[in-house]
Formats: C-alpha cells, sequence, structure tokens
C-alpha cells in the first residue's frame, strides 16, 4: 500500500463527521514529507472542511506552497470525486500536470491532474490582467 494512502486512511479515522458521517481522508506529497487530513463537519453545516483542503492546508501551514502529489480516499462506490471548492484549491497549490489520485476503500483509483478537475480555473495571472 502507498506511503500516501496509508497516511490518508489514518487521517480519515479522524473524520468528523457527525452530520453526513461520509469519512474522507486526503494526503499531500512535498518532496519526501507527507500531510494529511480528514473531513471536518460543524452544527452550521456550511463551515465544513473537505479533506482535501484540511491536507491542503496543513502543508501550506508548514510552509510549503508548490504541492507534488495529492491522494484522497473515501467509502465511494467508484473513486471519490472532489467538490469544486477543493478543485480550485488544488489548482492554487499543485501544478496543472501534478498526479492526483482518487480512491475509494475497496482499491480502486484514478490518477488525474489539477488541470482535468478543473479546466479554466481562477489564477494569481487573473488578477493581474
Ligand atoms: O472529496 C470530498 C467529498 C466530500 N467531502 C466531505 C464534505 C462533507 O464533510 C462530506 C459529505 O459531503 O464529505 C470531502 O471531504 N471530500
Ligand atoms: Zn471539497
Amino acid at each position: 500500500m502507498s506511503v500516501l494512502r496509508t497516511a490518508a486512511l489514518a487521517a480519515r479515522e479522524n473524520a468528523y463527521v457527525p452530520y453526513s458521517h461520509f469519512a474522507v481522508g486526503a494526503a499531500v506529497r512535498v518532496g519526501d514529507r507527507i500531510f494529511s487530513g480528514a473531513n471536518i463537519e460543524n452544527a452550521s453545516y456550511g463551515l465544513s472542511n473537505c479533506a482535501e483542503r484540511s491536507a491542503i492546508f496543513a502543508a501550506v501551514s508548514a510552509g510549503y506552497t508548490k504541492l507534488d502529489e495529492l491522494l484522497v480516499i473515501a467509502d465511494t462506490e467508484g473513486p471519490v470525486s472532489p467538490c469544486g471548492a477543493c478543485r480550485q484549491v488544488i489548482s492554487e497549490f499543485f501544478p496543472a500536470d501534478a498526479v492526483i489520485t482518487l480512491a475509494n476503500v475497496r482499491g480502486d483509483s484514478q490518477q488525474t491532474t489539477p488541470q482535468a478537475l478543473l479546466p479554466g480555473a481562477f489564477s494569481k495571472g487573473d488578477l493581474n490582467a
């Protein structure tokens, strides 16, 4: 089992999901460092944070803003599909051609890229037009 998958599954154990009961885990690699995260919900539902963003924000909080690889895992029928907000955040911190692995706990996985997940993402460059 890959290091990212192991880290994401471990983080998923800490998912705080009293509302959806849908636990998600994610792990980011930057060089040889790994950061992980889980989804964290709130009684004010809209404040919930997805696992992908938890993991990415952990890496950024440690000082890394150019990330190498991401894996997301949940108990879905096919590979889990990141929400639109996470796709935008992924596009901010990973190269357009980075490897993003979408997985499920039964062992299915699919590799994609930030570019494929959100073509035409809003970016820093758009602010300077
Ligand atoms: O890729 C995904 C999809 C959903 N969720 C979370 C948000 C919410 O807590 C729960 C149900 O949408 O799953 C994630 O963390 N990542
Ligand atoms: Zn999301």
